[in-house]
């Protein structure tokens, strides 16, 4: 049986101090971690080898990585930097990085390649804008980002992240059906059936419980609930519950 995936993006946020801190309080809430749940932190590439110091209850994830070893790229970060310091996983077309970095789908389709090139399995994030759910855009939109991100892409060593724009650090999640129903048009068009693919939006320990009810939804990507101790353990620990309707 596939995984449950709970992952946290910290995003820029945490100090080395406070990274350590995070994972000392965190490892005896999650210990010992069910055998159906994989837990990773995508920290600041300073804190990573604090985080995979720790590694093991939880494996070690990045923000972003760069399509190539070494070279001229002022500020960006190669995958064998992040693969010495034990990083598994990559965060990449966040659209944090589309909205403020210039970001395109060709960079995206870049950075996937070098990743899986490198041994990192990375967490490709697609979601509409709410202009673009308003319009009637958010299937064609997804679909669009889907074909040109995933060009020549390795599908069985990728994890796809369904992050509506608008629900993103905005308190407004997006309807556990409606993301059900979504998570289960992307896995149908990017056409592998075991493709895992998470949600990320305003997740919380409120609402963590109901997404993770849903039959198509495989985990969550979550930002600002995975600051806090307490608040991303309760999510990890979610609880297993079969909804009817
Ligand atoms: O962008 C996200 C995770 O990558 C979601 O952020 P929030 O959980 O803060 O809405």
């Amino acid at each position: 049986m596939a995984r449950k995936v709970l992952a946290g993006n910290w995003k820029m946020h945490k100090t080395r101090g406070e990274a350590r801190a995070f994972v000392e309080a965190f490892l005896p809430l999650i210990e010992p971690l069910a055998a159906d749940r994989l837990v990773i932190l995508c920290g600041p590439y300073t804190c990573l080898d604090i985080l995979s110091a720790n590694a093991g209850p939880y494996a070690v994830g990045a923000q972003n990585v760069h399509w190539e070893n070494s070279g001229a790229y002022t500020g960006e970060i190669a995958p064998v930097m992040l693969t010495e310091l034990g990083v598994l996983y990559a965060i990449v077309g966040h659209s944090e990085r589309r909205q403020y970095f210039n970001e395109t789908d060709a960079t995206v389709n870049r950075r996937l390649k070098a990743a899986q090139a490198h041994d990192l399995t990375p967490i490709l994030c697609v979601g509409e804008s709410e202009a673009l759910r308003l319009a009637g855009q958010t299937e064609s939109h997804i679909r669009f980002q889907l074909d040109h991100d995933l060009k020549d892409i390795d599908l069985d060593r990728l994890i796809v992240a369904y992050e509506p724009i608008w629900a993103i650090g905005t308190g407004k999640t997006c309807a556990p059906v409606e993301a059900n129903r979504i998570i289960g048009l992307i896995r149908e068009h990017v056409g592998q059936a075991n493709l895992p693919v998470l949600y990320g939006g305003s997740c919380n320990p409120g609402n963590i419980d109901a997404i993770m009810a849903q039959d198509k939804i495989d985990g969550v990507l979550v930002g600002g609930a995975s600051l806090e101790v307490q608040s991303f353990a309760r999510i990890v620990n979610f609880e297993a519950v079969a909804v009817t309707s």
